[in-house]
Parts: C-alpha cells; structure tokens; sequence
C-alpha cells in the first residue's frame, strides 16, 4: 500500500530539517506544504499570530486539541519557557504516530506529552492524570463541532483560570459559527479576532482569541 500524507511530510522533514533544530523543521513542513502537497497545518501565516499570542502568554501549562502532524505543537513547544509543559490531544493514531516522529525530530519531546483519544473523554481525566491545576493557554484545532462542547467542558473541569487564552484556529474556514457565537457572546470571556488565510492558500481564515474571565 502507499504511503499517507502525514508519512510523505515526516520523510520531508527528515530530509530537508536539520534534527534538533525546530525552526528547520517548521521551514521543511512549510516548505512541503505550500510547494508539494497541502496539508492542515496551522501554516506560516497564522503560526505568526500563534507565535504572538504565545509569547504575551508565556504559558506554564498549555494544551493543545488536535496535534494532526506536530507542526502546531512545535511552534508552541519552541516558545516554552524551562520547566513549561505542553499537553496536545489526537484521535487518529496514524497521525499521532508521525507527529511523535516529527516532535523528537525537532527535539521538543521532553516540552510535550501526546495523548491519543477523543478530547470529550480525556478532558475530564486531565487532572488526575498529569496533576494539572488548570491551563494558562488552550489552542483549539480539532473537529469545528466540538470547540463549544470542549470549551464548555474544560469550564466544568475546572480547567480554566481567570485570565486562561483560548485561541481557535478556523473560525472563519472551515468555520466554527457555533464557537464565536458562543465566545462572543459569553460574559465569560473577552474575544477578539485575528484574520488572516488558510493555511498555504488566499482563502480567508482567520483565529479567535479568547480570555476567560472566570
Ligand atoms: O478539520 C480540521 N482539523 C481537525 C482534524 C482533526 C480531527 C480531530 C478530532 C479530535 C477529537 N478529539 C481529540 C483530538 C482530535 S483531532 C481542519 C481542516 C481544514 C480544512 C480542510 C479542508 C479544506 F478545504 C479547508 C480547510 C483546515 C484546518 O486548519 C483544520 O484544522
Ligand atoms: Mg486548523
């Protein structure tokens, strides 16, 4: 049988990146993606605003839904200050299989823990599992149905703080109408949207920044 997207992406990597070196790795999936073959990676242009979000964050705890290949988790991992740690959710375990790959590639494999299964019944586990207290900064980029009921979830868990970001990738394409309805709407939370384009393309998206209020 042939080889997937996610597995031609992790053969790019290994071998246009340099090992360790996670910018090399971001260049090499950017690269691919935007002259080879398309992917659903957070991309270069959005990443710049992730980037920005991350670093006036400098989050202790982040979590991330949705790892697909790791390029998103290896934006948020390269900006982790010492001793930080990332937790990134994946259901599918093809894709979490290269995204182990493409993560201890870049290096960041101590900054991150993968966990493999659906967010709706990992949330409520997260903190007897990795003795969380609560999130500083949530990115959410997995199924558009499920922003809304995980949001509301990690509000119920106790998972969120006064002050916690929550940045949603796609809430213009392929779109999570519930979500900014939800968020903008809320007296829970302050919002404000970035645009931008989909990721290696000139369709527009863009991400939702979302402060709990508590
Ligand atoms: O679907 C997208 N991302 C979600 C897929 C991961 C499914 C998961 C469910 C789940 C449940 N529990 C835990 C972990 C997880 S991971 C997605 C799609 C596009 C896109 C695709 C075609 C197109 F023409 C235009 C845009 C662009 C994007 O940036 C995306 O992120
Ligand atoms: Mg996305």
């Amino acid at each position: 049988t042939g080889s997937t997207r996610p597995q031609r992406m992790l053969k790019a990597v290994q071998k246009n990146a340099t090992k360790g070196d996670p910018e090399s790795v971001i260049s090499a999936i950017d690269y691919y993606c935007r002259h080879r073959e398309w992917a659903m990676n957070v991309g270069d242009e959005k990443g710049l605003i992730l980037d920005s979000v991350l670093t006036e964050v400098n989050p202790g705890t982040a979590l991330e839904l949705g790892t697909y290949c790791g390029y998103s988790t290896i934006r948020i991992a390269r900006l982790l200050s010492p001793g930080s740690k990332l937790i990134t959710v994946e259901f599918n375990p093809d894709f979490a299989a290269v995204a182990r790959q493409i993560i201890a590639y870049a290096g960041l494999q101590d900054k991150v823990t993968l966990v493999e299964g659906p967010s709706g019944d990992l949330i409520p586990k997260m903190k007897e599992r990795f003795g969380i207290k609560s999130f500083d900064f949530v990115f959410l980029d997995h199924w558009k149905d499920r922003y809304v009921p995980d949001t509301k979830l990690l509000e119920d868990c106790g998972l969120l703080r006064k002050g916690t970001v929550l940045l949603a990738d796609n809430v213009i394409c392929p779109g999570a109408p519930e979500y900014l309805k939800y968020v903008k709407n809320s007296a829970h939370y302050e919002s404000r949207y970035y645009k931008s384009n989909l990721e290696y393309t000139t369709v527009e998206d863009g991400l939702e920044k979302s402060v709990f209020l508590g």
